[in-house]
């Protein structure tokens, strides 16, 4: 019977460098065979050297570290330790680690968005708290912001009025197109559990990646934080506003948590978008003329 391989301390290998590559349970050499075990086992000693105290093992028992270990016995002079990797290389994540880490990211979204999902169904456990959660839906719904903001437009006698309602009114549009084509390019389903009861929805609205309705709600709370003069009390209303607005949409089982969380963000950055090219009778005199003139 072949005796344990041992290095140069006499202590058996199986439990310290062996462990570093081939034997880790999961492995081919294991007998594992499980291709997300194999995935993680590559995870971990995908590159040489990626585990520095495997490298130390390994260097422990390889015959370089041997021959330094009993010079008297070195017959000749030691070669040159191999180079280490580069250091592009070294820093480099190994792409399975992304991959599960999103996947346990997909997996956390989807079982907190189910149970979240509360609102989801007239049977479900807050059921009777669905027609609230619809009535907040509207007041975050395209189509009155559109018609709303058009209506004060056409009413308004004054410049600086005209000038923050043009930007809201571009603000809304930009937010329509670039939801439209975020959804499209995405094309996340919409949760299992959710009906597709809303009011007025556009061909892309079948896809749920990112929440329209938490994009308009920062944009929208941002905006008006910025543009009017509000009472302390308000302006705390309006930020509760678009943050009940986006956990409706998981509690009314419309989108996962990310869709919301991820919404907040782009709304945000919208914001950002319409203050830099903010319009004005300097910037776009055509704008103002033209409205001016109906
Ligand atoms: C001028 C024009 C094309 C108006 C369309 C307004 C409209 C139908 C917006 C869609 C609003 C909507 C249903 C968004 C979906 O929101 P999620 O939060 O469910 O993504």
């Amino acid at each position: 019977m072949p005796s344990p391989r041992r290095n140069v301390e006499g202590r058996p290998l199986g439990a310290s460098a062996a462990n570093c590559s081939s034997s880790v349970p999961g492995s081919p050499a294991h007998g594992g065979g499980g291709g997300g075990r194999f995935e993680f086992q590559a995870l971990l000693s995908g590159r040489t050297g990626a585990d520095p105290a495997c490298a130390r093992l390994r260097a422990s028992e390889s015959p370089v570290h041997r021959r330094g270990s009993f010079p008297l016995a070195a017959a000749g002079p030691a070669p040159a330790p191999p180079a280490p990797p580069p250091e592009d290389d070294r820093m480099t994540l190994n792409p399975s680690f992304l991959a599960i880490a999103l996947r346990s990211l997909l997996a956390i979204d989807l079982w907190l968005s189910k149970k979240l999902g509360v609102c989801a169904g007239e049977s479900s456990s807050w059921g009777s708290a669905r027609p609230l959660m619809k009535l907040l839906e509207i007041s975050g719904h395209g189509v009155p912001w559109l018609l709303g903001t058009l209506y004060c437009l056409s009413r308004s006698d004054s410049w600086a009025g005209r000038e923050v309602l043009m930007n809201l009114l571009f603000a809304l549009l930009l937010d329509l197109l670039l939801v439209a084509a975020m959804k499209g390019l995405v094309r996340r389903r919409r949760p299992a559990h959710n009906q597709m009861d809303m009011f007025f929805t556009l061909s892309v609205d079948k896809y749920s990646f990112p929440s329209g309705h938490t994009t308009r709600a920062a944009l929208v709370s941002r905006f008006i934080l910025n543009h009017l003069v509000l009472a302390i009390p308000l302006r705390v209303l309006v930020v509760l506003w678009a943050f009940i607005l986006g956990l409706s949409r998981v509690m009314l089982g419309r989108h996962n948590v990310t869709d919301v969380a991820f919404g907040f963000f782009v709304g945000y950055m919208q914001y950002s978008i319409v203050d830099y090219f903010w319009l004005s009778p300097h910037n776009a005199p055509f704008l103002f003329v033209l409205w001016n003139q109906q």
